[in-house]
């Protein structure tokens, strides 16, 4: 998915918000034309661009206030403007423009109540509109008409532009910021694999769906405790780095995860081999061709006979101790051992 395809599936909620005040912003528009006079054509070319240019104002509307007092302060005035541009029209219609006053300011106000979030800025913006909907002198002077219009038009749209832009940028990382927990969340720091939260939530994803021809493994690896003890932590880190670049997803395996200390495993798709057993053999040469620096013992169970991410976990479990009590680096499939799987150059040997 690209970037414009996640943020528009990334806040969703707050563009349909937005639409709905377009909707009915440009409503409003459209019933003040239909009755006002001021916007006709024919009264004056500039007009038209007016109104084009207060159609452009409502579409970079600002969406909603963040936390960040400029922007807020920007929401509030927006709404002020557009108050204001719309008592100047309904000065210019003379009597008739007294009967649009009252459900005019009743649509600003519910339209506030739909992006801003805040309490003050909702009643600062409210507050204001009655008070330049029901307060301002009536009387305006005549040449201010267009001219007004104008400048309104050019203020809102550069507000709403600016309030737009500063909103695309913070949902965009914010949207940084939660993939980048997410993959904080659900990564082994040192190899880079799943860790186990993500790959139980994977596990239960695949009992869920009932996908066929799965093998879950679980890696053991054997006498870690003596490259530790002989060779110092740090060589320890690196061979379990190696054990991870030597599983890491591709061809047959699926998924894998370091599911804490020196255990790993492998989601193994056998959907292209004759049986298990030919696909746990390809799995103990890819570890051969790995030259990894320890051995591994190997505790296999077929997916579709499990029930949950627990029972497929413990049935491989019992797999894994069954190999190691065979005397290590093996893989153990329903009770019986498949291959060994020997390391060329073991430091724990
Ligand atoms: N270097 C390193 N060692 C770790 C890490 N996590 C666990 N270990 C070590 O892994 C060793 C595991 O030892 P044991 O559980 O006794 O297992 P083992 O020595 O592999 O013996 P068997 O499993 O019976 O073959 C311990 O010494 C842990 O300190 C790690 O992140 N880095």
């Amino acid at each position: 998915m690209s970037t414009v395809e996640r943020w528009l599936e990334f806040d969703k909620d707050t563009r349909r918000k937005k639409f709905i005040n377009q909707c009915l912003g440009l409503l409003l528009v459209l019933m003040v034309m239909l009755v006002s006079s001021h916007f006709r054509p024919q009264q004056h070319p500039l007009t038209l661009l007016a109104v084009a240019g207060l159609m452009i104002a409502i579409l970079v509307q600002p969406v909603r206030t963040t936390s960040s007092p400029s922007w807020r302060a920007c929401s509030v005035l927006y709404m002020l403007l557009l108050a204001l541009a719309l008592r100047a029209e309904f000065h210019y219609m003379g009597g008739a423009g007294i009967l649009w006053l009252l459900p005019c300011a009743g649509g600003m106000v519910l339209v506030s109540s739909l992006f801003m979030t805040r309490g003050l800025d909702y009643g600062a913006a409210v507050a204001g509109i009655w008070l330049v909907f029901l307060a301002l002198p009536s009387t305006l002077p005549e040449q201010t008409g267009l001219s007004f219009i104008l400048i309104y038009v050019l203020a809102v749209t550069g507000f709403g532009t600016l309030m737009n832009r500063s909103y695309i940028v913070g949902s965009l990382r914010l949207m940084k910021a939660r993939d980048d927990f997410r993959l904080l969340a659900e990564t082994d720091a040192l190899t880079g694999l799943e860790n186990r939260r993500r790959f139980i939530a994977r596990l239960d994803e695949v009992v869920a769906e009932g996908r066929p021809s799965l093998l879950l493994l679980l890696l053991d690896a054997d006498h870690f405790k003596r490259i530790n003890d002989r060779w110092g932590h740090s060589v320890g880190d690196q061979a379990l780095v190696r054990i991870a670049e030597a599983i890491r997803p591709g061809d047959e395996i699926m998924a894998s995860a370091r599911l804490g200390g020196e255990e790993f495993a492998v989601l193994l798709d056998s959907a292209e081999a004759k049986d298990q057993a030919t696909v746990l053999q390809g799995f103990a040469d890819r570890l051969a061709r790995s030259t990894l620096p320890v051995s591994l013992s190997v505790g296999a169970v077929w997916m579709p006979g499990e029930t949950s991410s627990a029972s497929a976990l413990v049935a491989a479990d019992v797999q894994l101790y069954a190999a190691k009590e065979a005397g290590r680096h093996r893989i153990f499939f329903q009770g019986q051992m498949i291959c060994e799987t020997l390391a060329a150059q073991a430091l724990a040997g």
